[in-house]
């Protein structure tokens, strides 16, 4: 038995908070020229950052009666994932159904809600066209993580070379991973080329940058790193491939989330931020779209500057959904992602 939401302050929060919001498009970050001076000032006070993000989790920034509404907005924020060795067409069909209905209309209906949809659809370069073909019809981006995912260390002209066929195949949105040891050795000049050539290489397709945080050895890095990125042209900072042993985290995010920041105040150019690997739970879900409303403000909880990446969040959103409205949890076995 679903609960229509009666309450009439909880439903006018649902409708103005959670409603696919008509699409914002930013203007593409242009990029600069690499300003070294900048990048050898960044600092990171690991230790302040960490005592920060340690008082993250369990903040009321968003309000607790309009979680549903909250929750309902991160689907339209996730890039609903599958990036395994594994992957099949079928499980790419069912992920891009799945995207394309990421909640029951049942709930929907109960909570008073239209019809919404993920941000994209993230798959290797293999399953691209299986996806464009699942998703016609509708305005789901299709993302492919290209250039030599998730070590990035195949030949450099294979990898923009990878980069065109995934835009040939239709991804509108590209996931490149960065070379860590230009960054691991402080060659900045070095990242900066290659990301430039990759921002080139994808055209009008957007570009992420994969920075892989937990391969960088230090805040400070992930700083720097983030800022080369994006005076070389990067849409969206991205902190994992999701295979890397330490994935996105809250102190990486924080220091990402002010470099995006700073990169603003000096430019006036919003770039835009996807944590990515390990986010499976609907409250860290909702951690992070607080961080990114205290530090950034309401503009990066939209699609086009915000994107979760994640394969197995949805499930867990849907369950307390459903709890929400009906007062009992399914088993999460009953909301597989593909
Ligand atoms: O870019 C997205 C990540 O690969 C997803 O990682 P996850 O499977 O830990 O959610």
């Amino acid at each position: 038995m679903t609960r229509p939401v009666t309450d009439p302050t909880e439903a006018a929060a649902l409708r103005s908070e959670s409603h696919q919001l008509p699409q914002l498009h930013e203007p593409r970050n242009p990029g600069m020229a690499l300003d070294t001076d900048w990048v050898a000032r960044v600092q990171a006070n690991t230790s302040a950052i960490e005592r920060r993000a340690a008082t993250l989790p369990g903040r009321r920034s968003l309000k607790k009666a309009h979680q549903a509404a909250w929750l309902l907005r991160a689907i339209t924020l996730i890039d609903l994932t599958t990036l395994s060795g594994d992957d099949t067409e079928g499980r790419v069909r069912r992920l891009c159904a799945k995207a394309r209905q990421p909640v029951r209309p049942d709930l929907l209906e109960a909570l008073g809600m239209g019809p919404i949809t993920t941000g994209a659809v993230c798959v290797y370069h293999e399953m691209v066209p299986t996806a464009v073909r699942a998703l016609e019809g509708t305005d789901i981006p299709v993302a492919a993580v290209s250039t030599g995912f998730p070590a990035g260390l195949s030949p450099f002209r294979l990898r923009l070379e990878e980069i065109r066929e995934s835009v040939a195949a239709g991804a509108s949105e590209i996931d490149i991973v960065i070379s860590r040891r230009h960054v691991l050795t402080g060659d900045w000049a070095a990242l900066y080329d290659e990301m430039r050539q990759f921002r080139d290489a994808c055209g009008e397709a957007h570009v992420k940058a994969i920075l892989a945080t937990g391969e960088l050895g230090s805040l400070r890095n992930v700083a720097r790193a983030s800022l080369v990125c994006m005076m070389a042209g990067a849409d969206f900072i991205k902190t994992s491939t999701g295979k890397e042993s330490v994935n996105a985290t809250l102190p990486v995010s924080l220091t990402m989330i002010r470099a995006i920041r700073d990169y603003q105040d000096a430019t006036g150019v919003k770039v835009g931020y996807k944590p990515a690997g390990g986010i499976s739970k609907a409250k860290d879900a909702l951690t992070y779209l607080a961080l990114m409303k205290d530090e950034l403000g309401d503009r990066w909880l939209q699609p086009d500057l915000f994107r979760f990446g994640a394969s197995s969040l949805l499930g867990d959103i849907e369950r307390q959904l459903e709890h929400h409205v009906t007062g009992r949890y399914s088993a999460l076995h009953r909301h597989p992602a593909g």
